[in-house]
């Protein structure tokens, strides 16, 4: 059974999230994603679950600049999770007397308007987790009169639900991802893969993410995401990060990614995995599998004057 390392205590997102991608997997809750990854990477766990984005607050990126720096992980499945807010207490609390608010910082983004609305006085402060927020607010002598956490959280903790669905949006969903120490074979290509990649440019000049992007565009490689993350090493100084269609074993993601390696000063291939939605590429002539090589038979005939 595999022990699988993740951001919590128990009753966070990124705990039902695991539970979904591996319902049978031990569960290592950890306090932080960085150290729920430092388990995958020094053997503590087998992986980690992680979030990398939401559809209304983007990248998580914590996640990010995990993966591009430190020993190499590789992604090998992920799951898109519908995310809904509860605004919990200890019994006997009431909305009017809140005036403080403990919960996950991206949860503070995504309810921003029924804070402002319902809590206008009340000061909203950032845990480690939902959950996190949700165990704390249930210690008697708490600061905190209530957190903002999944509905789960809340049972788990003892915490009465004052109002539910308290994100901006109801149809909000998070992005995790499942990954492990290499060595192991990738997932087999579905026909409805992605493929994740971290990119660090050789040097600063003209062109340079023209020349990465014309890497993909002319292979018929579709990104699905496109981040810039600092390097730390001064103003104006970033690295890439990249979702795109296919599965490393595809000819035409194959042939993007060797472009990149001779073009960029670095690329970290985080893996190929399938897609939770099961959406195909829609291929465009001319970069399928048996086109690339038919080609590379073209190019070895007239190497050897076959013309
Ligand atoms: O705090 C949690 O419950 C988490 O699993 C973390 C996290 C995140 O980092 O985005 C996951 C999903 C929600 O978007 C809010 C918080």
């Amino acid at each position: 059974m595999p022990r699988l390392a993740y951001l919590g205590p128990e009753g966070t997102f990124t705990e039902e999230a695991l539970r979904l991608l591996d319902p049978v997997a031990e569960r290592l809750p950890c306090a932080t994603v960085s150290a729920a990854l430092a388990a995958a990477r020094g053997g503590e766990a087998d992986g980690a679950v992680v979030p990398l984005e939401n559809s209304v607050e983007g990248a998580i990126t914590t996640t990010l600049d995990e993966f591009a720096w430190g020993e190499p992980l590789l992604i090998d499945a992920e799951l898109l999770l519908p995310v809904r807010f509860s605004l919990l207490a200890r019994p006997g609390t009431e909305i009017p007397h809140i005036k403080r608010v403990y919960t996950h910082p991206a949860a503070i983004t995504q309810c921003r308007a029924f804070i402002s609305r319902e809590l206008p006085d009340a000061v909203v402060v950032a845990a480690p987790s939902t959950a996190a927020a949700a165990q704390e607010v249930s210690l008697p002598g708490s600061p905190y009169d209530a957190a903002i956490a999944a509905r789960i959280a809340g049972e788990h903790y003892g915490l009465v639900e004052l109002a539910g669905d308290v994100g901006d949006r109801t149809d909000t969903v998070t992005r995790f991802v499942k990954v492990a120490r290499p060595g192991r074979p990738l997932p087999e290509p579905t026909g409805a893969d992605r493929t994740t990649l971290v990119v660090f440019l050789a040097d600063d000049h003209p062109g340079a993410l023209l020349e990465m992007l014309t890497e993909f565009s002319v292979r018929g490689v579709n990104l699905t995401r496109i981040e810039s993350r600092p390097t730390g090493d001064g103003i104006g100084r970033y690295f890439f990060h990249f979702d795109f269609e296919g599965h490393v074993a595809d000819a035409r993601v194959g042939e993007a990614i060797a472009g990149l390696h001779r073009i960029c000063g670095e690329v970290r291939f985080l893996g190929s995995y399938p897609r939770a939605d099961g959406v195909e590429p829609r291929v465009k002539r001319g970069t399928t599998d048996e086109e690339f090589a038919e080609a590379g038979d073209w190019l070895a005939r007239i190497r050897a004057g076959q013309v």
